[in-house]
């Protein structure tokens, strides 16, 4: 299973989670985060890094242009679309994009049934809340395009077996404080969840 890593703010983190296996960052491109980078600051980072690493970038509730502008200057190869989009909307984006469902329940999963998504707990902040999904929306149903998300720990997810997941995506759970990765805890995610 893919691994993504997020709310990436610095080199060291960035660096630890690729060594310990990770296939994708992120870099939260929201201002209200407690885990926002700049694109400017992101670029940095993302300039010394190794190539075959997918730099995804968060964007909510903006507009094309400015996904556009700021993945440019972030330096990312695909945009992480917080919103309630349409695939007028994606389709508009001169970018790789993952659009992302934010699940109260199980019809929300129908749309973009095409594209692959991230699946995410429904919360207030757009993401990083530590909150799960109810893992049994998804038994009996096609995952392959999925990326799972929310309120996933190296305790928990070894939960998501079976399941057939493309990825999974993991924030607050690999964490020591807000913004800050534990190395421990992201190498022992890693480990647990490429063995599923
Ligand atoms: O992480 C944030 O602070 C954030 C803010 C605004 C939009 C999205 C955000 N994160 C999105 C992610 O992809 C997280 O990894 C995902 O929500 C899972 O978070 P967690 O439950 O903490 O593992």
């Amino acid at each position: 299973m893919k691994v993504k890593i997020c709310g990436i703010t610095n080199y060291n983190d960035a660096m630890r989670s690729i060594e310990a296996g990770a296939d994708a960052l992120g870099f939260v491109f929201y201002p209200k985060s407690p885990r926002y980078i700049t694109p400017e600051a992101a670029r940095e980072i993302i300039d010394r890094l190794p190539p075959f690493v997918e730099k995804v970038g968060l964007f909510v509730e903006n507009t094309p242009e400015e996904i556009e502008r700021m993945a440019k200057m972030g330096g990312i190869t695909l945009a992480q679309i917080h919103f309630d989009v349409d695939e007028a909307f994606l389709d508009a984006v001169d970018f790789p994009v993952l659009p992302v469902v934010r699940a109260r329940r199980l019809e929300d999963l129908e749309c973009f049934a095409d594209r692959y998504r991230l699946v995410d707990a429904y919360c207030e902040a757009y993401g990083g809340s530590g909150k799960r999904l109810n893992l049994e929306w998804f038994e009996g149903r096609d995952n392959s395009r999925i990326i799972i998300a929310g309120g996933l720990t190296p305790d928990n997810v070894e939960e998501l077996r079976g399941y057939g997941f493309y990825g999974c995506d993991v924030s607050s759970g690999t964490e020591a404080a807000k913004g800050r990765k534990d190395p421990e805890k992201v190498m022992r995610f890693i480990e647990r969840a490429k063995s599923l």
